[in-house]
């Protein structure tokens, strides 16, 4: 019933053809693609496609001006392809609709964490300079700025009482006291950022991780970042000269039981030695992989 529908509407149509064209290859249903005929054309690319009424019955009219980009190998002459195109959207009784089939991705919260000196900020930096749409969500902190840091970009550098009055006042999606000094994430910056269609990158430690973990649950992509080796971590810590060998030792100690809650997070990303761009494309993948997930992540801060 189909096929006869189709194939009147196409004998409607200015061109000539025969039913036997198109059958080219068996039919295994009427319902099945089938389709195109084995004849040789000369191809006219890059014009653009006007129905005629008569192609398409007059009750479903093409769009105007939809432009139908020509497959290279093809042998079919672009006016035959419009008059077979309009033939089944008459056949099926609507025209093909030209929207998006994959469903909108929504705006990501990667949680990116690992041990001090892995190199988060290194990462997350590279990320920022290589991929658009990412919003790295800078955290408050009561520590003392290091030689280099830029307040309101590596971090808010604040007071331990303006810290705690943010506390108080439900300012932060999350805070913990680590090595002796405050570090929490505002939430007014995701919401705004996450509102843009910003994909939001949060940097904590462990601890911080686990406690996101508990308020975001599956809701966000979890990225624990390693080095290649224990040693390779201990050498960028020590290389990079910015703690007392007393807050060396306790951040190398920490690393060690550190990598044990490796399991919680979602996915695993080596940051090896002189590789710092290959880590910040397999973050890349992930998040092209998640964006291409059929179930979407749905996160409410
Ligand atoms: N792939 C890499 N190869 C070599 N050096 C690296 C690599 N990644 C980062 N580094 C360097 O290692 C040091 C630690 O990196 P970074 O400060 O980014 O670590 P972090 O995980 O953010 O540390 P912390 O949690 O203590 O702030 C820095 O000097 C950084 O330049």
């Amino acid at each position: 019933m189909l096929l006869r529908s189709l194939f009147s509407s196409l004998s409607r149509s200015h061109l000539r053809f025969s039913p036997s064209l198109f059958l080219t290859r068996s039919i295994a249903s009427p319902t099945s693609p089938w389709f195109l005929p084995s004849c040789r054309h000369t191809v006219r690319f890059g014009s653009v496609l006007r129905a005629s009424s008569s192609a398409t019955g007059g009750d479903s009219p093409r769009p105007p001006d939809l432009p139908i980009v020509p497959p290279t190998a093809s042998k079919v002459p672009f006016s035959f392809q419009a008059e077979m195109i309009n033939g089944i959207e008459a056949a099926l009784g609507s025209t093909f609709s030209s929207d998006p089939l994959s469903p909108p991705s929504s705006p990501l919260i990667l949680v990116i964490s690992g041990p001090s000196g892995v190199g988060k900020d290194a990462v997350i930096k590279r990320l920022q300079e290589v991929r658009e749409g990412i919003h790295f969500v800078v955290t408050a902190t009561s520590r003392a700025q290091r030689p280099g840091e830029v307040d309101g970009k590596d971090y808010f550098f604040v007071t331990k009482e303006k810290f705690l009055s943010m506390v108080q006042r439900n300012e932060l999606l999350e805070y913990a006291l680590v090595y002796g000094d405050y570090k929490g994430i505002p939430k007014q910056q995701i919401r705004e950022y996450m509102a843009k269609g910003f994909d939001i990158v949060l940097r904590v430690d462990i601890q911080g991780a686990a406690t996101l973990r508990s308020i975001l649950g599956k809701s966000a992509v979890f990225i624990f970042l390693v080095a290649e080796s224990e040693a390779a971590l201990v050498n960028r810590l020590v290389a990079r000269d910015t703690e007392s060998p007393e807050m060396l030792f306790v951040r190398i100690a920490t690393a060690r039981e550190e990598v044990k809650h490796m399991k919680k997070f979602d996915y695993v990303v080596v940051n090896a030695e002189g590789k710092l761009d290959g880590a910040v494309e397999l973050v890349e993948s992930i998040i092209d992989a998640e964006k291409a997930s059929v179930s979407q992540r749905k996160v409410e801060i």
